[in-house]
């Protein structure tokens, strides 16, 4: 079973068939689901070694998968794939107003099995004030496994109240996974599990990145190394 207690490297993609090239770097599979054209087929036939996570993303916080019911339900076809080891869901998604498939059922279903929950947040614009971190994260722990910010910053010092939130929250006893996405963030990638981080993201090919300012994982996976980030494969010798 996947646990967040150490950092784990997720290669984000869409097509499973990239397993092979991510095993030598990657702890996890981030499925974008939302991004390949027949996910569901797609994980039946996976034969792969790495564990996936699924995500859905919404055309509203940042994916390709419009909102709807069918969002939900593959979602759930997914849980059942014995090979998924745990879902991202977003915040906002989560005891949803009625303008919005509510996930509620995915996040009911996945303890039911046991599996960790990402609930994610994602601000394309900036970053918000260090309080307003605090206050997302801590919801999302209360509702899954894991809180997730994936924030932009548009200058260095950006990153700096999310390390700062990041050190707060992992202090206090939640798992968080936090990232500043856009260039001026992208050291944050690398450094942000030195603050307690659990959870970070890269494509297999930089042309393939599914937020801005990824490195490509086989980058990420050797700056991690440099910087003696503990990981899954630690604990097992
Ligand atoms: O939410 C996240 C984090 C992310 O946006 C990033 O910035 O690395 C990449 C996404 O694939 C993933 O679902």
């Amino acid at each position: 079973m996947l646990q967040f207690e150490s950092f784990h490297l997720a290669a984000s993609t869409p097509n499973l068939d990239d397993e092979p090239a991510a095993r030598p770097h990657a702890d996890l599979l981030e499925f974008r689901m939302d991004l390949a054209a027949d996910p569901l087929s797609a994980l039946g036939a996976y034969d792969g070694e790495l564990p996936i996570m699924v995500t859905n993303r919404p055309e509203w916080e940042g994916g390709e998968h419009p909102d709807g019911p069918e969002r939900r339900d593959q979602l759930l076809d997914a849980l059942s794939e014995p090979a998924v080891a745990a879902v991202d869901l977003e915040l906002r998604a989560l005891q949803a107003p009625t303008d919005r498939t509510d996930l509620d059922p995915v996040l009911d279903r996945a303890q039911e099995l046991g599996l960790p929950v990402v609930v994610s947040v994602h601000d394309f614009e900036r970053v918000p004030s260090r309080s307003t971190l605090l206050g997302l994260a801590q919801r999302g722990c209360r509702l899954g496994s894991v809180a997730k910010l994936a924030m932009t910053a548009t200058d260095p010092g950006d990153v700096l109240d999310l390390l700062a939130a990041t050190q707060d929250l992992t202090t206090c006893g939640h798992t968080v996974a936090t990232m500043a996405m856009g260039a001026p963030g992208a050291h944050s990638r690398a450094i942000a599990p030195l603050y307690g981080s659990k959870i970070g993201y890269a494509p297999i090919d930089p042309e393939s990145a599914t937020a801005p300012g990824q490195f490509d994982l086989a980058t990420l996976d050797g700056l991690l190394e440099t910087f003696d980030v503990e990981r899954p494969a630690d604990s097992k010798v």
